[in-house]
């Protein structure tokens, strides 16, 4: 597969750099014995190389008189700037405070900074307010003790556990103005309370509370439907815009600079835990005395890859259903969030992330709740029926259109989540009837038509939106093509593509939003995993397979880990249908199965230090200790059990081992501590093996040649488990893989601890790419990666009081009690967008040992 290579990271130098607004003293040796500021530069102009700190900041003749020419003395020599255009920037992407750059970019986040905190508005018309900061544990009595106790009166007071927003009518002005004075200089609980305006939204207004909402629904407290509360202030400030897409508003360049920097801020934290993590008596590691070099960065980073799209880049947008600050029916985005009060929903207006495709679409079905009989969802009262409304966009495999993702989009995946409770059966299916008319048309009467290739329905009763994998999925409209043996539900999938490999995408399976920028992910991971034919790759928590599938033609074996179903059968169909074959899918939590999979394949891990018995380290649910030979031996005997030689039936077996690896090892442990919850997950395998086998019919179907090339294919660890002892695997598997890299790219939480015990404490795990979508996650993973472990680990005290920590500070603690292991190191880093517009940014981290 030909994939893009990302463009080279730049060079960077690794100079100290200045203390922002610090007056610049000259640095210890060399240049502090002569006193002379230039001689950096002289040396490093005579040795041929360049000073660290090579004009990374201003010539102090620059910034007082704005030109250094007729003051400074070094001349070409001088190691400052001598202009804004010389200037260049530290290692850790910031930029000299006085610099006007700099100035610039303090003025844009001081400007937004700003914007949030207007101040509270003080007259007749404005005695709806509402509290912001107040303990999630109150509810309204507690909000109407504490206001008592402070002395404010007030004509009604609400709250609900779990937001920090309460709302307060008063009376008067005097009655507010008291409140805010009162707040402003009394704080509870060493917290403060700020008081916002709240914005009744208009219909509340015009019905004053009646009891029925406008769509003839009457609520449960008697209060229209979306009205039971006034808005928090900060819905009513912000634009749909801002609160979707904050850094619109900065040019491109900027905005990448922008990340840049807080990703820089953020990776400084791994070397300060590091080095505070770094038990008594042990060597601080090299890469902690080196990060001096580098502004205490922990290793390089080597800049940010734009995304080749800037606007419409989403091929998913998930949009809400409520109502507006008009009171108005609305398909499109929070302006805030939930906990904070916010419950108002705007049209996606203006977001450039959203593509042409998506905004019509949720225009459209906005159009259909203007006149549907059920309700739309209602989060304060936590009833409705219309709750959410995906749009997802899968390309075709034409050359990429850079700059307009747009013409590419060939497949439409319509998701309607709904909430089916008490809701008559009959009613919902003539909605369901009507809303299909409703978006074919749509579609159809578009110019050009827009594509629509499956709408399906997912029933959640839940509270919040985020539906479990397993949710029930009602198809609408599925695709013509497909399979005969297929299920309906099977059928409503899109397809997208990254370099000249199909993905099949079904409805809850993860796929990267921004298609293009993922691709540039994916080859630089690639790259820096410096993979070959004898490398085995463990594609950790893989989705439908992107990571493993596009580099499986640089690697001797993939093995995916993955916990959504739907997504492991995605990446089995991805495999198929692009004829890949060396590549195992194994369904299962990668903290249940990481270790058996890594012992299966590696053998087990040294134990330099026992672990006593029934012992769980870290605080992560679900832990345990796990008796790997114990573990091993039983997966060995299940894929016995399972030793056939067809290629559909080694398919099976794939999926059959997935589920029963996990199984197995949940098993293993049915003495340990947390056996109860696991024995429940047992049950849920069983479901899930039933469930695969019945997906499987799909995939054994497809005429597939599963030809196995022989060196690579490690037949006795996947398809026949035949009569390897737990030694032998270790023996076989030793000679195989010369090379043993993982790739990991887990959530937003990061990796289970259990996950990163099991890669750190199995030392033939030399390389691991870690792709992380938030900064923060990833430095607490690095930290309990990368921090040397004492002769005497501690034992897990449980840590009382991890609510309060920060994820650092957490990951500190775990340290303590990791098995002593060699750390990895922090080698490299890069920032990649896949999100222009927000401040989010995916960060790829490459660790050696
Ligand atoms: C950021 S996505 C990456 C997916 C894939 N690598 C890609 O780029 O398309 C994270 C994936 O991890 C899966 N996941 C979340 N928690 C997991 C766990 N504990 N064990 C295994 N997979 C997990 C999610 O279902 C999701 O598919």
């Amino acid at each position: 597969m030909e994939n893009d290579t990302p463009p080279q990271p730049q060079p960077q130098p690794q100079p100290q750099p200045d203390l922002a607004g610090e007056k610049r003293k000259r640095e210890d040796s060399p240049e502090k014995s002569t006193g002379d500021a230039s001689s950096v530069g002289e040396e490093a102009a005579n040795s041929g190389a360049q000073h660290p700190m090579w004009r990374t900041s201003l010539c102090s003749y620059f910034r007082r008189r704005g030109s250094a020419e007729d003051g400074c003395s070094h001349g070409d020599s001088c190691r400052y700037a001598h202009s804004e255009e010389e200037l260049r920037p530290r290692p850790d992407g910031t930029w000299d405070p006085t610099s006007d750059r700099a100035k610039k970019l303090r003025k844009v986040s001081a400007e937004a900074k700003e914007a949030e905190e207007e101040a509270v508005t003080v007259d007749e018309s404005s005695l709806d307010k509402c509290l912001v900061g107040l303990p999630r544990g109150w509810a309204a009595d507690r909000l109407k003790t504490f206001l008592q106790e402070q002395g404010i009166s007030y004509a009604t007071a609400k709250k609900k556990k779990g937001m920090t927003v309460g709302f307060v009518t008063f009376e008067s002005i005097e009655q507010l103005k008291n409140a805010i004075e009162v707040l402003t200089e009394n704080r509870s609980d060493g917290k403060e309370i700020k008081i916002a305006d709240a914005n009744r939204r208009s219909h509340q207004k015009l019905h004053t509370e009646g009891p029925v909402s406008d769509n003839g629904v009457a609520t449960e407290n008697g209060t229209p439907e979306g009205t039971s509360a006034p808005e928090a202030a900060i819905s009513s400030k912000k634009s749909v815009r801002d609160a979707v897409t904050p850094l619109a508003h900065m040019p491109y360049n900027d905005q990448l600079e922008h990340k840049k920097n807080s990703v820089a801020q953020i990776l400084k934290r791994l070397t300060r835990n590091a080095r505070k993590a770094c038990p008594t008596g042990i060597p601080l590691p090299d890469w902690v005395f080196k990060s001096k070099e580098i502004g205490g960065l922990p290793c390089k980073l080597e800049g940010i890859l734009e995304s080749p799209v800037i606007n419409g880049y989403r091929n998913k947008c998930e949009f809400s259903v409520g109502f507006s600050l008009e009171g108005k029916k609305t398909v499109g985005f929070m302006l805030g969030n939930f906990r904070e009060g916010v419950t108002a929903v705007e049209e996606p207006v203006d977001c450039p992330n959203v593509s042409g495709i998506s905004y019509k679409y949720a225009l459209m079905f906005q159009d259909f709740l203007q006149l549907s009989s059920l309700p739309v969802w209602n989060r304060i009262d936590n009833c409705g029926f219309w709750r959410q409304f995906t749009v997802r966009e899968g390309r075709s495999p034409a050359q990429a259109v850079e700059q307009n993702a747009e013409t590419e989009i060939s497949e439409v995946m319509l998701i309607v989540q709904v909430c089916s409770s008490g809701v008559d059966e009959a009613l919902m299916k003539d909605e369901f009837d009507k809303l299909t008319v409703a978006l074919e048309q749509g579609a159809a009467t578009c110019s050009p038509p827009l594509p629509l290739t499956t709408i399906v329905v997912q029933d959640h009763k839940g509270i919040s939106n985020a539906a479990p994998a397993d949710c029930p999925l009602i198809p609408l409209l599925v695709p013509k093509v497909g399979c005969q043996s297929e299920g309906a539900v099977d059928k409503t999938r899109i397809h997208d593509h990254i370099g000249n490999l199909q993905f099949s995408i079904s409805p809850t399976a993860f796929f990267q939003v921004n298609t293009l920028a993922a691709e540039r992910l994916y080859t630089l991971a690639g790259d820096w995993a410096n993979l070959n034919l004898g490398t085995l790759l463990f594609d950790v928590c893989c989705g439908t397979g992107t990571i493993g599938l596009t580099l499986a033609h640089r690697v001797g074996k993939v093995v995916g880990i993955e916990m959504n179903e739907s997504a492991v059968l995605d990446a089995q169909r991805n495999a198929l249908i692009n004829g890949v074959r060396n590549c195992r899918f194994v369904c299962g939590k990668a903290e249940d199965v990481m270790d058996s999979l890594l012992t299966e394949y590696l053998g087990s891990p040294q134990k330099d230090i026992p672990v006593s018995e029934g012992e769980v380290s870290g605080t992560g649910k679900g832990e345990k200790v796990v008796d790997d030979a114990q573990s091993n031996d039983e997966n060995m005997d299940s894929s016995e059990q399972k030793n056939e030689n067809s290629e559909s039936q080694q398919l099976r077996d794939t999926l059959i081992d997935s589920s029963s690896c996990a199984k197995d090892e949940i098993k293993g442990n049915s003495n340990s501590k947390v056996s109860n919850g696991l024995e429940g997950r047992h049950d849920e395998y069983n479901e899930a093996i039933g469930e695969e086998n019945h997906g499987e019919a799909l995939l054994i179907n497809e005429t597939v040649d599963t030809k196995v090339s022989d060196c690579l294919e490690d037949s006795n660890t996947f398809h026949d488990g035949s009569s390897v002892s737990n030694n032998d695997v270790t023996a076989a598997t030793a000679c195989q893989f010369e090379d043993i890299v993982a790739i990991v790219d887990p959530p937003r939480v990061g990796l289970h601890p259990t996950v990163i015990k099991a890669l750190r404490t199995h030392p033939q795990i030399r390389r691991l790419v870690y792709i992380s979508c938030n900064p923060e996650s990833l430095v607490a993973n690095a930290i309990e990666l990368c921090t040397p472990t004492s002769e005497n680990r501690e034992k897990n005290k449980g840590h009382r009081g991890w609510r309060t920590m920060s994820s650092a500070g957490l990951a500190r603690q775990r340290t303590k009690s990791m098995p002593k292991s060699e750390p990895f190191v922090p080698k490299r880093t890069m920032a990649v967008d896949l999100f222009p517009h927000t401040s989010h940014c995916e960060m790829v981290m490459l660790f050696e040992r």
